[in-house]
């Protein structure tokens, strides 16, 4: 048991720090490395040579050891307590960017730090943070001195431990602010105690809407990891806000491996003559060296047949496996899971809760398994034990974003191997690859060991209706992720064979894909051309069953559609969640909601019961099971689809007579409308106004006509709610009247 300290050896012990600290500040000072100089490029200092200050036993002349080149932790002019933090960590020699920035930053110097992945870069912000704020004697009563953000969760509790670890003896107080924790009224109330905030965005800007008292104006140091991400569109607008709140005077350092140049980015933090520090910029690869890295052409519809044959020859490795879409992820995770290819699968994405999310990720550091995710796990992870491939089944958006992944293995020492699968149409990212130094070697897919698993994945989905509805979303998030893509020369979703690759999800019929209608759409209009189209995009012949039954994209998709969304539109700021799963404060201006109607959604789904009144998949009711195995019978399946195709015909025939009428009736409402005039509707308008003053009156009006935004299948159907929100009553006036006064309308309008 540790003996309480003594009175006077606490006393002792705070005289020799406040020694120590006029020593370290006189060492930092007098040694300063050039600005503008590399540390790298000068020799390292001999190995017998005194370190630190330096009495000369004849003159008692002082002087210090030069740190710009020291290559050992215990060379910098750093304290005891973190010395002691980074010798229990296991740190005892700096690798590259640590040897090039740390003498800048300890000296106060805004840094631009690159380097590749796994290289290091925590270490060279975290050492630079607990040294400032050691040297300033920072207290609890100083409040918040240093601002670590990253873009995602569970690397900032990554940062955290990193923390904890280097900072052990040091008797800062630090916090994880992140987003997804229910715990923020305990966050509020201790925030301002708070030394040392690492956080994520969206949970930091809440904190600074929200905590009453929350003061960041003594802020010494703020930090950005992956600082080109934090610095991109997508969260330009939540960065502006914090930034917005923090004092100029502060030292600013940004890591990456993908490091920002952008002037306009870095105006944005107000670096002061920042320091730029990129180690590997003359390194032949931008990549790490232990990394073997491949790419091979893999069909649209065979990327599953791939992976499936990917992962069962590797079953003993720990394997990371990108996709496009939470829901891809999780149709890809269920599916293989019930297949069970023998490996343990795991999965992560921004949807799931914090507490799961941060579960799966330590179990996934621990052990030998398959984890698909998104890019939430792309950044700076660092999984414990190596991740021996990461596999990347859907195109990464660029090049940053493949440095990034691949990234997640062959970190610091060791080795690691990757592979891209890349759709014929997506070659180009290739040849993208290659010029931005990423040695990637194309090879060919061994065909004959391929083993095929799209017959699987349809019996899957005969035999659990959900699973079915996964691989709809799945299937309708990928098609989006590429239509959205911002490098049309990589992603171009007309060039895919989308009802091949519906196929080999197992669907039984290529889903309805609203927005490729309306691309298709708008690309005639604008076109002017005659009707000359890709068989793969003409969906509205496809059977009408096809239509009704597979209508998938309803309200709930809404939420992944905005998922995708987030990679490139700048709205992060104004959604409720951005990819790290922060909610957004109340504070700023919400954007009205588009609402999608969707016409057809109470026939999308059709519910067929067995005879024992339990819900049934419509074509589960006629597989049968033999030894184990369910089959469908085809001329079966047939049969069912034409019963079903001529039941439809029937309901579409009424339907379209009776939409007939109602558009008739919309048309003679405008005209009513039109005659009527401006005026009365106006007038209408002032009765229902109860606000009292002229200009809140003028804003009633123009938010009453702009408040609800609908999103409809058809234009005469956009036309009819519009007409319905003016506030004109289909009831007061009878068909055969309208009809009547339209005549007498035109009648007049042509004499
Ligand atoms: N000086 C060092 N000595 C030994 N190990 C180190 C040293 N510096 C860092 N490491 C180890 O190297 C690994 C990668 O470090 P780190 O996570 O900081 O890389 P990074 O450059 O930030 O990578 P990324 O770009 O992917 O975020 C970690 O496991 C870390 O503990």
């Amino acid at each position: 048991m540790r003996r309480p300290k003594s009175r006077a050896s606490r006393k002792q012990q705070k005289n020799n720090e406040v020694q120590e600290i006029d020593i370290l500040k006189e060492w930092i000072e007098s040694q300063k490395p050039e600005s503008g100089s590399n540390p790298l490029a000068l020799d390292p200092l001999k190995s017998k040579s005194p370190i630190g200050r330096i009495v000369d036993p004849e003159s008692d002349a002082v002087s210090f050891s030069s740190y710009a080149g020291a290559r050992k932790f215990y060379e910098l002019p750093i304290s005891k307590r973190t010395k002691n933090g980074l010798e229990r960590g296991g740190f005892k020699k700096m690798t590259d960017i640590q040897v090039a920035s740390l003498p800048h930053a300890l000296c106060g110097r805004d840094i631009l730090g690159a380097a590749k992945t796994g290289s290091g870069k925590t270490l060279a912000f975290v050492i630079p943070v607990l040294e400032k704020l050691h040297r300033e004697r920072w207290g609890p009563e100083d409040g918040v001195g240093s601002i670590i953000i990253s873009p995602t969760r569970e690397l900032a509790g990554q940062l955290f431990d990193v923390l904890k670890t280097v900072g052990k003896y040091h008797t800062f107080s630090a916090g994880l602010l992140i987003g997804g924790r229910k715990d923020v009224d305990v966050e509020k109330e201790r925030v301002n105690e708070l030394n040392i905030l690492i956080c994520t965005p969206g949970r930091l800007l809440q904190h600074m809407d929200e905590t009453p008292n929350f003061d960041c104006s003594q802020l010494q140091v703020l930090v950005l990891d992956e600082a080109d991400r934090i610095l991109d569109i997508g969260f330009k607008k939540t960065l502006n806000a914090i930034v917005s709140q923090l004092p100029k005077r502060r030292q600013t350092l940004l890591f990456s491996a993908t490091q920002t140049k952008s002037v306009q980015d870095l105006a944005r933090l107000s670096l002061k003559d920042p320091e730029y520090i990129s180690v590997h910029e003359k390194a032949v690869t931008a990549t790490p060296n232990r990394l073997q890295q491949t790419a091979m052409i893999v069909p649209l519809e065979q990327k599953l047949d791939m992976l499936w044959s990917f992962i069962k020859a590797h079953l003993k490795s720990k394997i990371l496996v990108f996709l496009s879409s939470c829901k891809e992820v999780k149709f890809v995770f269920e599916a293989f899971k019930k297949l069970r290819p023998g490996i343990p699968l795991k999965c992560l994405h921004g949807r799931m809760k914090q507490e799961v999310r941060l579960g799966i990720y330590s179990q996934f550091c621990e052990s030998r398994s398959v984890l698909f995710s998104t890019d939430v796990a792309s950044r700076g992870l660092d999984f414990n034990q190596a991740v021996d491939w990461v596999v990347q089944v859907d195109c990464p958006e660029d090049v940053a974003s493949y440095i990034h992944r691949v990234g997640r293995t062959a970190r610091y020492l060791s080795g690691g191997r990757s592979i891209l699968f890349l759709t014929p149409s997506e070659m180009k990212m290739l040849e993208k690859l290659q010029a931005a130094k990423v040695p990637i070697q194309f090879i060919k897919a061994n065909t004959k060991r391929l083993e095929p698993v799209s017959k699987l994945l349809s019996a899957l989905l005969v035999k659990y209706p959900d699973m079915q509805q996964l691989a709809q979303r799945a299937f309708i998030t990928y098609l989006r992720s590429i239509y959205i893509q911002k490098d049309k020369e990589i992603f171009d979703v007309t060039k895919l064979p989308i009802d091949d690759y519906s196929a080999s999800l197992g669907l039984p019929m290529t889903p309805k894909v609203r927005f490729l209608n309306q691309k298709k759409k708008s690309k005639n209009e604008s076109e002017k051309s005659t009707l000359v189209e890709s068989k793969t995009l003409d969906m509205e012949n496809e059977p009408a069953i096809a239509k009704e039954e597979l209508l998938v994209e309803d309200v709930k998709d809404n939420k992944e559609d905005k998922d995708f969304l987030l990679k490139d539109a700048p709205d992060l700021g104004e959604g409720n969640a951005n990819e790290t799963g922060d909610i957004m404060p109340a504070t700023r201006i919400l954007k009205k909601k588009k609402l999608k109607i969707n016409v057809h959604r109470p026939v999308g789904t059709r519910v067929v019961f067995d005879e024992e009144g339990n819900t049934q998949a419509p074509l589960a009711m006629l597989a049968e099971k033999t030894s184990g195995e369910i089959q469908l019978d085809q001329d079966k399946k047939n049969e069912y689809y034409k019963k079903m195709r001529e039941e439809l015909k029937q309901v579409d025939k009424e339907d379209k007579l009776l939409e007939r009428q109602r558009l008739r009736e919309n048309r003679m409402k405008k005209k009513m409308k039109l005659k009527k005039g401006q005026r009365e509707y106006d007038e209408g308008d002032e009765e229902d106004d109860i606000s009292g003053s002229e200009g809140e009156a003028d804003a009633n009006k123009k938010r009453k006509r702009s408040k609800i935004y609908f999103h409809s299948d058809s234009e005469d159907e956009k036309e009819e709610i519009k007409a319905d929100s003016a506030g004109i009553n289909a009831d007061s006036i009878s068909l055969a009247e309208q009809e009547q006064l339209a005549l007498k309308l035109l009648n007049s309008m042509h004499s």
